[in-house]
């Protein structure tokens, strides 16, 4: 008994000082561990938000965006999470009573006041940008498409959102911003990787913008737009076509076909069985072909589908003048160009025609292509209703003059290939988010996207609390092994009697 009390008098881990330096210890490290842990514990995020309203020729939508709070400059972190379809025209179709287009905007704003947490409404920027529709109604009658502008600010800013105005993007905007969308979703800019271009077809215009090696913005300054993003620089070269949006190309078409005042015209861009009564002043009705309008033309024409491919493209050729240019290079109607350069994301109309068509996929031959458009433009009328029962019947008749349309427009406007073509992708989202250029548009009008690259810490701040834990527990067990003389095993054992 004495012996053990000796022991156990003698063993240095019973000494005090042992025993609180050991205490200290772990209460030291299940310290670091546990801030270890409530530092990474993820934390509920908070998010701003931002509204864009895109106000396209033939209808208007609205976006919502949204973003961690805390991380205003960081790239990819905005995205789309919300979207809402503005039922009806476009707001340029209400020129003769505009105080509906105000109206027609009520239900999606309503919408965006649901979707936008109550908190955040203040200090949720929105926007309205214009594009190809409000340009023609400018164009034709500057008085109506300010009282259009007018009643939609007025019906805008009675929601709790931060209204920051409304106005028409010109067309190197629209084309720009769409670049500045596809490339920041797709994470290209905050890294430096090569760009892809941005295809956009919509109603009245389209635009076509892309980064080229060999083009320093000389030749044609008015396509050239430079931008200086996260420390890189890029000289992109965008235009957009007004009128050449494929409703408008569908008037310039018809009105080549209807240039002596026919009242039958037989349409190769339709299905054959496909007929219409339409009229005269209603298809020259806008300025792309009012002054195309025959002089002595009957009320009405009859429009009868033909089904031909091949003479589509012929007509849809005749809408583009290749006479002309003044440039080294052109794509069409006088219009500068330089050497196509790929990847190319095409999005609206490309996207919306070519799915319904099912070919999106670019690794078709473009000749596959042309075979498969001609097998549909030869389908009757009546089977295209039958096989498509749930499709809009305005949509349903234009699928063959809109794929012919596009097809003509890359390869012989803008000088795609056979080759080249498969560099193309049809494409409707990124990430989650819409392709167009809204997105663009916002994240250059809140400074979302610096100059310069941020500066990033050396290490991620998870990286930095790990690392200190790791040290911590190296440090306790180098005192541990630095008390190694006072172990009960390297003392001199009591002798047992
Ligand atoms: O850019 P602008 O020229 O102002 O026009 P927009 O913004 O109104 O044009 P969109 O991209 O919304 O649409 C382009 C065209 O595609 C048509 N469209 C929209 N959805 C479609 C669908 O599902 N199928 C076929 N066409 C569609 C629409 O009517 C337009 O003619
Ligand atoms: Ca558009």
């Amino acid at each position: 008994m004495s012996a053990q009390r000796e022991m156990k008098e003698k063993n240095p881990w019973h000494t005090p000082v042992t025993i609180i330096i050991t205490v200290i210890g772990v209460i030291a490290i299940v310290a670091l561990v546990t801030v270890a842990v409530l530092q990474n514990r993820p934390v509920p995020q908070k998010y701003k938000y931002g509204i864009v309203l895109d106000a396209g020729s033939s209808h208007t939508a609205l976006y919502i965006y949204a973003w961690p709070a805390e991380k205003d400059n960081n790239t990819g972190r905005v995205q789309q999470t919300h979207s809402c379809k503005v039922k009806g025209k476009g707001i340029s179709s209400y020129a003769s009573e505009p105080l509906k287009a105000g109206e027609s905007l009520k239900l999606c704003m309503q919408e965006a006041e649901q979707k936008v947490p109550r908190k955040r409404h203040h200090q949720t920027p929105l926007y309205l940008g214009a594009t190809a529709g409000m340009r023609l109604l400018n164009m034709e009658n500057s008085k109506a498409s300010e009282k259009v502008f007018q009643a939609v600010g007025a019906a805008l800013q009675k929601f709790p959102f931060s209204y920051q105005g409304a106005r028409i993007l010109s067309g190197q905007e629209e084309g720009a911003f769409g670049w500045v969308t596809v490339n920041y979703l797709d994470d290209r800019l905050k890294q430096g990787l090569e760009t892809i271009g941005a295809l956009d077809l919509g109603g009245a215009s389209t635009q076509i913008s892309f980064v080229s090696d060999n083009y320093d913005g000389s030749e044609s300054p008015s396509n050239s737009v430079t931008f200086r993003l996260y420390g890189n620089d890029y000289n992109l070269y965008t235009h957009s076509f007004l009128c050449y949006g494929k409703d408008q190309v569908l008037r310039l078409a018809l009105a080549h076909q209807t240039q002596s005042g026919p009242t039958t015209i037989l349409d190769p861009c339709f299905h054959p069985g496909y007929t219409e009564t339409k009229n005269y002043s209603v298809l020259y009705d806008s300025p792309c072909v009012s002054d195309r309008k025959p002089l002595e033309d009957p009320v009405t024409f009859i429009h009868n589908g033909q089904g031909n491919f091949q003479q589509c493209q012929e007509v849809v050729k005749s809408v583009f003048n290749f006479t002309t240019c003044k440039y080294s290079q052109c794509s069409f109607n006088g219009v500068f160009q330089p050497h196509l350069q790929g990847p190319f994301g095409a999005f609206s109309a490309y996207y919306f025609v070519m799915n319904f068509l099912n070919l999106t996929d670019t690794s078709i031959p473009l000749e596959t292509v042309k075979e498969k458009l001609t097998s549909y433009c030869a389908t009757p009328w009546k089977e295209i209703v039958k096989q498509h029962p749930n499709v809009k019947l305005s949509y349903l008749a234009e699928y063959c003059f809109s794929g012919t349309y596009i097809i003509t427009l890359l390869t012989e406007g803008y000088n795609f290939t056979s080759k080249s073509y498969s560099d193309i992708k049809f494409i409707k989202k990124i990430k989650g988010s819409d392709a167009g250029w809204t997105l663009g548009y916002m994240l250059n009008l809140t400074n979302m996207i610096p100059a310069e690259a941020p500066d990033t810490p050396p290490l991620p701040h998870a990286g930095y609390v790990s690392i200190v834990t790791v040290m911590a527990l190296l440090l306790f067990i180098l005192f541990i092994v630095s008390l190694r003389p006072l172990w009960p095993s390297c003392s001199k054992q009591p002798q047992i009697v």
